[in-house]
Order: C-alpha cells, then structure tokens, then sequence
C-alpha cells in the first residue's frame, strides 16, 4: 500500500475572480485527504471512502473504458462522487505509461466535502502522487499540480482554476493568475474556520458568475474589482515579516480586505444565508473579518481572530455546524507511512 496526503485550503481573496484571469491567493491547511493505492494485477478500479456523500460506499468498475459502475444509484450521483478519482487515476496511467493500470484506491479526509476547503483538490493531488508512486515511479510537485488541474478542469467542464490544485500540491500560501502560479511569503495567520455542514454545486456556482457576468457589466466590474482586492493583499503580505507575529495592524488590514471580498462574492450571488450568518457571527465577535471560501452556496467562512472569541461566538451560532482553528500547512502532497 502507498499513501499520500495533501491538504486542503482557504482562499484569503479572489476566488471566482480567478477563474477569468484575476489573482487568488489560497492558502493550504492542515486538514488532508490520504488516499493509499495498490496497484492490481487486472484493469479494475476499486474506491473505498467513508465520507463520500453517497454515505459510505464501495465501488468497482473497470477503468476508463467500463461506463458501468456496479453501484445501486443514480449514475449522476456516482459520476459526481468518482469523477476526480476517475480522472485521477487517469492522469497517473498517463504519468507512468501504462493506459491499462488498475489500482485499488482508499481515501481517508479530514476535508468537509464540498465546503470549500479544497477537498477534491487534496484528494485528486493525493490520488494521482500514490498511484504514480504505488507503480514505483516519481512525479515533481509542478509536474503533480499540473496534472491535478487537468484533471478538476476536466470533471468540471473547463470551468476551473488552477489555484486550488496548485495550493495543495506546493503547500503554503500561494498566488495564482491565469497559468502563473507561486508561492508566496505570508506569516501564520488567526484563521478560525466556521461551517455550516452545508456543500455548494461548484460547476453550478461558476457558471451562475459567468451568466451574470455576460448580462450585466457591473458583474464584470465586481470581478475585477475582486482583482484588485487581491493585488492590495498580496502587498500586505509581501511587506509583512513571514516569520513574525502578524500585529494588529495587518490583521486588521487584511481583514477589511477580506470583508470587502465577502461582500463583492455576495453582489455575484455566491453567498447564502447561513454563510452570511457566520460572517456577520465572526464581525460581530472579535473576528477582525471574515468570508466565504472557495465556490460559496454553503460550507465555510474563514475568519480572522487571535483570541477565542469569534470560535466561541460561531460555536453557539445556529447555522454553524463546526468551528475550529486552521493551522497553516506549510507542506504540500507528502507521502505517509
Ligand atoms: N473523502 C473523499 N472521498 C472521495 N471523494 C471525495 C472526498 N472528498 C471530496 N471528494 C470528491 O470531491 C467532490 C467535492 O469537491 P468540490 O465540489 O470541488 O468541493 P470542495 O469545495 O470541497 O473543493 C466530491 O463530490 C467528491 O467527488
Ligand atoms: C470558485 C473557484 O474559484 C474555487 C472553488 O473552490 P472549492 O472547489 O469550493 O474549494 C473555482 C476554481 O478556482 O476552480
């Protein structure tokens, strides 16, 4: 058995706003997906995971050319919970030369699914590093991340950037636009997390933010705007100490920065109430502000905080689900014992 993790991520700015050319700066977490891969003397694909939302399953289907899952559901609800495995795997094949390798796949996270922190990234990074490596051959982290993307652009239509792949793959904070991807400097942010055990349609929260940016040119303005947020905080970043105390003062910085980002994501619909509602739970804490991460509809805000003050408010908020401290993972994929 081979392992790999990878962690998942919070956006500090620019989600959406990457997708059409503009910077995002993620940043990874120590949350991870391990997902551990035997190679297997037939063509077949066997996927075990706890936490797909298809409850707990097990499946078995026969590679890239066996449209046949042998799983009582229905076949949207099996393409959306293989699909990044499925393109994975492929992207290994490809890696290592061998069209045909089947493998036995477990996946283990700590990633809510769908919530914004990145879980397919993480999972498809992990995927594609184990069964490269299970076949007993190696693959760079740019060369991983690359590959990664192609395969969440492909599960989502074209519709992706490579930010959240990137991020997972290299760790730390790191700055995407268009195909430009590094890492950068940022100190060890207060990042309290809140979600509200929800998940949102990534696919269909993009393509809401296209539509409303072809009908209305204020739409187009507000990404660009995210844009322009984004180039503020990366200077904030870039002139603070990567290995002091952040201060007051960046923390309140980057939190107006962040709260003008939640509210820009909210004029492009991607927002929902109870995202909303932990939010304004963090600001009216000591949060020094907050937003949503990632596609948005449901799932997490990520807030700023050095004390307990906003986890405690978000513990007894209703719409929170979970709150808990994001430590920032410095390490990108790693291979696990
Ligand atoms: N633990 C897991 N096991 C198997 N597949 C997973 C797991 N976590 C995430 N995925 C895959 O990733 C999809 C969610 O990814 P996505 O919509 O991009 O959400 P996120 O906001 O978490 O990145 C799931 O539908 C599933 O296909
Ligand atoms: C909305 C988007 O910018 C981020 C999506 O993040 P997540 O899959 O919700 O973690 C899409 C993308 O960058 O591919």
């Amino acid at each position: 058995m081979t392992t790999s993790s990878a962690p998942g991520k919070v956006y500090l700015f620019g989600e959406h706003a990457v997708v059409y050319g503009e910077p995002a700066v993620p940043c990874a977490i120590e949350r991870r997906a391990r997902v551990s891969v035997e190679p297997r003397d037939d063509h077949r694909v066997r996927v075990e995971s706890d936490d797909l939302t298809l409850d707990g399953f097990t499946v078995e289907w026969g590679g890239p050319a066996d449209e046949h899952h042998d799983v009582d559901v229905p076949s949207n609800l099996v393409e959306a919970a293989t699909g990044y495995v499925d393109e994975a795997l492929s992207q290994a094949r490809d890696a290592i030369g061998d069209p045909e390798a089947g493998f036995d796949v477990t996946i283990e996270s700590d990633i809510p699914l769908g919530g914004g922190l990145g879980s397919s990234a993480a999972v498809v990074v992990a995927a594609i590093d184990a069964a490269v490596r299970a076949s007993g051959e190696t693959i760079e982290p740019e060369e991983l991340a690359d590959r990664a993307y192609q395969a969440e652009s492909t599960v989502q239509g074209g519709e992706a950037s490579r930010a959240d792949t990137y991020c997972s793959a290299m760790g730390g904070a790191v700055r995407v636009e268009g195909d430009d991807t590094r890492p950068i400097e940022a100190p060890e942010l207060p990042l309290v997390i809140g979600y509200d055990g929800g998940a949102g349609d990534t696919g269909e929260l993009v393509a809401g933010v296209r539509a409303l940016k072809e009908e209305y040119g204020f739409a187009a303005d507000t990404v660009e705007t995210i844009g322009d947020l984004t180039r503020e905080g990366e200077q904030l970043l870039a002139a603070a100490d990567p290995d002091g105390d952040p201060g007051p003062v960046l923390l309140e910085e980057l939190g107006d920065l962040m709260d003008f980002n939640h509210g820009l994501l909210s004029a492009l619909g991607v927002s929902s109430r109870s995202l909303d509602r932990m939010v304004w739970t963090a600001r009216e804490a000591d949060a020094t502000g907050a937003k949503l991460t990632g596609a948005g509809g449901g799932g997490c805000i990520v807030a700023l905080d050095e004390g307990q003050a906003t986890r405690r408010a978000l513990e007894y908020s209703p719409g929170c689900d979970q709150t808990f401290r994001a430590e920032l993972a410095t390490e990108g994929v790693r291979a696990e014992e």
